[in-house]
């Protein structure tokens, strides 16, 4: 049924979208009809200040059955493992490296949002400046439980398991090897059917964007028309008790309403949620020699005000073909002003076949030397330079960014998952240096 789902493709469109049971539901040519058609009320959802340039300005107009504002108080929820208190912790600026994270046992009922654990991150969602990086684990559906965050956005790249999410624009189907991204206050719903597991980066200001692309032209990388919006899907549906979980400054809150939230008959704007499958990246790299910086494989940045400074990058190391001549091959050895965060959704890294493993992830620091693991060094320097194949049935993933990553408690202690022989990866990286070392006689 819902590998059916109907998708609208474009990147930062403005669409109608209208529920095909109530034609004509969508008010033509005004937002704010006397009476909306069908009886229903119209809401905005403003995704920037009301005066942003037109360039950036996006809002969404909602009409539904019931307006959002129809639920009683807020009060707040314990959340042990959601944590945007960045203090709890003296992080360490060593190499980490964590194993697969454990997803809970059948015995224990766990959802989407009870299954959220803060691993790392920087900043403040009440000055609207951070990120935070999340790791998933769930096991349950969220029944008659709907979800937004007041915080920022959310970039969710699932690994193990399909997220069927509801969201306010429709549903939307997330298969490992897709993202989506729900921005701040769409509400949803993420309903699953197996242990699942995943990756989200969240971003406390701006909104993820297309990079630029320069000289590489019009076309490439991410291609605009492979993102898809849900198309409006209602439900008038009454029920006691519905939840609507709010992460407001870093904390979960709940609040109850007597009937579904997802009862938008028809929508219109450019402040949507999207999906986007990775395999549709369109690959570009050095096709004579060296080795381009991984920013070649962004797919979507939250920039800052600094001019090409992500707030956070996200960048994918897709299948591909290798090709440059006398170059060593995979990435290089290098410290960098940014934060990376590294996980894997299948098959493994070329950098480091063994260690890091699918559902895991490493994080290297701001100036933290990392590179190639010993085994790939020797290897790549002395493999033969036909053209090759990288990276197949692979896909590893970083979250860049220009902040320095607090690890949590959970990141740190409670997972039990810091691999504290990551170090020894490099450790056998022979000293080469030969003083008499002549060129090749031509
Ligand atoms: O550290 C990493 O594995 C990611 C990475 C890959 C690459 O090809 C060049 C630089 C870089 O940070
Ligand atoms: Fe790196």
């Amino acid at each position: 049924m819902t590998s059916q789902l109907k998708y609208l493709s474009g990147f930062g469109n403005e669409f109608v979208s209208e529920d095909p049971r109530c034609p004509g539901s969508l008010p033509s040519g005004q937002n704010n009809p006397q009476k909306c058609p069908y009886g229903l009320y119209a809401e905005q959802l403003s995704g920037t200040a009301f005066t942003a340039p037109r360039a950036e300005n996006k809002r969404s107009w909602l009409y539904r059955i019931r307006p959002s504002v129809i639920h009683h108080p807020f009060i707040h929820l314990k959340s042990e493992y959601l944590s945007h208190n960045w203090d709890e912790n003296i992080t360490s600026p060593k190499q980490m490296r964590w194993l697969p994270f454990d997803v809970p046992a059948p015995s224990q009922a766990v959802d989407f949002v009870d299954g959220l654990h803060t691993l790392c991150g920087a900043g403040n969602p009440c000055t609207r400046s951070g990120i935070a990086i999340h790791i998933f684990l769930c096991n349950t559906s969220m029944n008659d439980k709907c979800f937004y965050n007041a915080d920022g956005d959310f970039l969710i790249v699932p690994q193990q398991g399909v997220l069927d999410i509801i969201t306010e624009f429709g549903k939307m189907r997330l298969e490992p090897n897709e993202i989506c991204v729900i921005q701040q206050g769409m509400r949803f719903s993420v309903n699953v059917s197996e242990p699942t597991r995943g990756y989200i980066l969240e971003v406390f200001d701006g909104h993820f964007q297309l990079p630029y692309l320069g000289p590489i032209g019009a076309n490439g990388l991410a291609n605009p028309r492979d993102f898809l919006t849900p198309v409006a899907w209602y439900e008038d549906r009454d029920v006691k008790g519905y939840q609507v979980i709010s992460k407001f400054q870093g904390h979960l809150f709940r609040a109850e309403q007597d009937h579904s939230p997802f009862d938008v008959v028809a929508w219109h704007g450019n402040y949507v949620p999207y999906k986007y499958n990775l395999a549709l990246f369109m690959v570009v790299n050095a096709v004579q020699f060296d080795h381009c910086d991984p920013s070649i494989f962004t797919v979507l940045t939250c920039p800052s005000n600094k001019a090409g400074t992500a707030i956070a990058d996200f960048v994918i190391f897709p299948p591909r073909w290798s090709v440059q001549e006398h170059t060593f091959r995979p990435p290089y050895y290098h410290r960098n002003c940014m934060s990376e965060f590294m996980g894997l959704i299948f098959g493994n890294y070329e950098a480091k076949e063994e260690g890091f493993l699918p559902g895991g992830a490493t994080l290297h620091s701001m100036m933290t030397p990392h590179g190639p693991d010993t085994q790939c060094f020797e290897g790549a320097s002395n493999a033969a330079l036909c053209p090759t194949r990288v990276a197949d049935g692979t896909q590893a993933f970083m979250f860049e960014s220009s902040l320095s990553l607090a690890v949590t408690k959970w990141g740190k202690e409670t997972c039990q998952k810091l691999d504290s022989n990551y170090y020894m990866c490099w450790q056998a990286l022979k000293k080469h240096f030969n003083p008499k070392w002549q060129p090749d006689a031509v």
